[in-house]
């Protein structure tokens, strides 16, 4: 942006009695504008002449420095999470758009296997960075290890998975280096005229998707939403290369310590091989209340299923999320409890055999799919359901006796 006055002003002040910030002087029968001009635009809209004119694009700054799509090879006791590949599947469509090399940054410990398996899938360099202090995920560290190479070697593209990792470590990244970041994004292009980054995610609650560009900083970097991008497939012979990377980390001021990792004891199963699934919404209200929820699955030996609302809100983990940008699933039963279905959540259960859906709003749209829909609390329908069952009842005759 900026401001200037061309030949045709004549001086008559107009300009300077507009400008609320005293910014404009008459020198030689002429507007000259001073340094405290915030570009409000006063003295363009009264000029007479139009000798005044502010420029609203801000010029293209040269990025051509700036080359290569990188994915952040996230991993956990030497298991690379599955948004990795992913990542690495839509990273190579972007590079090979941009007609520029994929890159995996790969931290972590005696991770040599890790980083040959990931060439097998289409990268064409991994940046391997093997130490002891990397084994467990640290946001000291790893902040360090990823702004130091993205210094070093100036990507276009950073991307990393919307995961607990990726949350926390990406926006440190973005700050750490003075770039932008658009989190949690569902879709990534390449605009075809200026070759920038379109990164799309839903806003104002998922109403609206906004795609948001990052024109003047680099490199651009994007959160990617876990399981909606399609993962790359492996390729057999694809020649790419592993570069070691040698950082000093004792400059590394730490501020957490990993001092014991207790693993999540989990009712966990494949929801998606599940025959029963018994699912729970933000009508269950709580984590703790997800335990009727897990009581009802139990007794009809099901496995347990959310919608995104509960997983967002930390009351159970994401691989129980059904629908669009979690498990797409299709049991024999499908209870979905306090779930109002949202097409998101319809698309990854609908084609469930038998579909029961309990929820005190009888307007609720879940109640379209339903083959039996209980309207009611279903903190009062659950005990009962489960009584009836344990009283050797089948769930459809249970559903059945409650139907309204
Ligand atoms: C790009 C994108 C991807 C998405 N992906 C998914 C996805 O994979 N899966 C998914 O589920 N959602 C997804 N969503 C979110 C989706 O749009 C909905 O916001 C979400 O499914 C709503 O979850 P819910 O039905 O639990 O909550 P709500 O819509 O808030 O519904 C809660 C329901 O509980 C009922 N209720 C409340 N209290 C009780 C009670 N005591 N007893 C009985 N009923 C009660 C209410 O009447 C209400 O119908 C996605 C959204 C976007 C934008």
């Amino acid at each position: 942006m900026g401001i200037f006055v061309t030949e045709e002003c004549t001086g008559c002040k107009l300009c300077i009695r507009s400008c609320p910030f005293a910014a404009i002087e008459i020198k030689d029968n002429q507007a000259v504008i001073l340094d405290n001009c915030t570009l409000c635009g006063s003295c363009e809209s009264v000029c007479p002449v139009q000798a005044i004119k502010i420029e609203k694009e801000e010029k293209t700054k040269d990025f051509s420095d700036y080359k290569n799509v990188w994915v952040f090879g996230e991993q956990r006791e030497g298991d690379l999470n599955s948004v990795v590949h992913e990542l690495v599947g839509q990273g190579r469509r972007l590079a090979n758009k941009l007609k520029e090399n994929l890159s995996v940054i790969l931290p972590g410990y005696q991770n040599i296997a890790q980083a040959k398996e990931l060439i097998n899938y289409g990268v064409d360099k991994v940046y391997l960075i093997d130490k002891k202090e990397l084994a467990e995920y640290n946001d000291e560290y790893y902040t360090y290890v990823m702004a130091e190479l993205i210094k070093k070697y100036n990507p276009s593209i950073v991307l990393m998975g919307a995961t607990t990792i990726g949350r926390s470590l990406g926006p440190r990244v973005a700050a750490r280096i003075k770039t932008g970041l658009t989190a949690d994004c569902t879709s990534l292009d390449i605009d075809d005229k200026s070759k920038i980054l379109l990164q799309t995610r839903p806003a104002f609650g998922g109403n609206i998707m906004a795609t948001i560009v990052c024109k003047n900083h680099r490199p651009q970097m994007a959160t990617v939403r876990p399981g909606v991008m399609k993962a790359a497939e492996k390729r057999e012979n694809y020649e790419g290369i592993i570069s070691k990377e040698d950082l000093d980390l004792s400059k590394v001021i730490l501020k957490t310590e990993v001092i014991d990792i207790v693993r999540e004891i989990e009712d966990s199963i494949n929801i998606a091989e599940a025959d029963i699934i018994v699912s729970g919404g933000r009508g269950v209200g709580s984590g703790e209340n997800f335990n009727l929820i897990r009581e009802l699955a139990d007794t009809l030996g099901g496995a347990v299923g959310a919608s995104r609302a509960a997983v967002d809100s930390g009351w159970i983990s994401h691989d129980h999320q059904v629908g669009q940008t979690g498990t797409t699933v299709a049991p024999r039963i499908y209870i979905a409890c306090g779930i109002s279905g949202a097409v998101q959540h319809l698309v990854g259960m609908k084609s469930s055999d038998i579909i029961i859906a309990i929820n005190k709003d009888p307007g609720a749209s879940i109640f379209n799919y339903a083959t039996y829909g209980l309207v009611g609390d279903l903190f009062k329908i659950i005990p009962l359901l489960i009584e009836q069952l344990k009283s050797g009842a089948t769930i459809k005759e249970s559903a059945a006796s409650f139907e309204k």
